[in-house]
């Protein structure tokens, strides 16, 4: 089996707007809901507690989704959004474009502006990620410079749920976040969120690919690939959650410095 998930492959089983219709309307009672709450808040808290400080950012495995950024917006001047499938592309530019078909995002930006206290400010925060957002560009994890072959080093870098989708195995995904570090400054930060223990997640009738991590995996392989660990946080999945379409057992976020 191939180290990484093929792009012909996502294409075929991942169908974006149907991941981002079933997944990302927050209150809606998927199991995202508790993601959503996760993530959002550890962003905000690492944004909000100084210590991730920069100019330039850039979001490894952005499209179809835009909420990993929400709070990033606040505070990085120059956002790099990225982007590994067309399919994934053209549903990511439907929202930079303001199109009308575009997926609508309004839940988990309300929920980002009551975080910061910001409420109503809902086209605001969407405007000013627009305006931050400078460059859309392909990625690949898989090569030594995922970027290629634009170059760039960036103050900090941000990745959701998106190495556990293109590792197929412990050893390429310390590859691909050594392959990462080539993106960022000396001490940059790294940023990253996702599946604890999950196998697979449904989108529609199809079951797409995730590698199932943990936190000692997860701690023991960014130390290993060049990044000091700041900050590990967990969040187990509720027993009374009866999710089927996911053998997800809980979320992490992860704060990491480039050593
Ligand atoms: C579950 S989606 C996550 C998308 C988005 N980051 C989010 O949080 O919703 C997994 C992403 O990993 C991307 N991906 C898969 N293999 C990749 C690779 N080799 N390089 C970069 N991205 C890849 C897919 O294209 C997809 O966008």
């Amino acid at each position: 089996m191939s180290d990484f998930t093929k792009a012909s492959e996502y294409e075929n089983l991942f169908d974006p707007r149907l991941y981002l219709e079933t997944y990302f309307h927050l209150g809606s009672g998927s199991l995202a809901d508790d993601f959503l709450r996760f993530t959002l808040s550890n962003f905000h808290k690492a944004f909000t507690s100084g210590s991730v400080k920069g100019t330039t950012l850039i979001d490894i495995g952005t499209a179809p989704s835009i909420y990993q950024l929400l709070s990033a917006c606040e505070y990085f001047e120059d956002i790099t959004v990225t982007w590994y499938t067309t399919r994934e592309l053209q549903e990511l530019q439907k929202w930079i474009n303001k199109d009308p078909g575009a997926f609508d995002w309004s839940s988990v930006v309300k929920h980002v502006c009551e975080l910061e206290g910001k409420s109503g400010m809902l086209k605001k925060k969407e405007k000013k990620l627009r305006e931050k957002i400078k460059q859309v560009l392909q990625c690949d994890v898989s090569k030594n410079n995922p970027l290629a072959p634009k170059m760039q080093e960036a103050d900090c870098l941000i990745s959701t749920v998106c190495l556990e989708a293109a590792c197929r195995n412990q050893d390429s995904y310390k590859t691909a976040l050594k392959n990462l570090s080539t993106l960022l400054k000396p001490e940059g930060h790294l940023l990253m969120a996702g599946d604890l223990g999950a196998n697979y997640y449904e989108v529609g009738s199809n079951k797409v690919f995730s590698l199932s991590v943990n936190e000692a995996f997860l701690r023991n392989v960014v130390s290993e690939s060049g990044y000091c660990v700041r900050e590990l946080v967990s969040f187990g999945k509720p027993e009374d959650a009866g999710y089927e379409n996911s053998d997800y057992e809980g979320f992490y976020f992860i704060h990491a410095q480039k050593c």
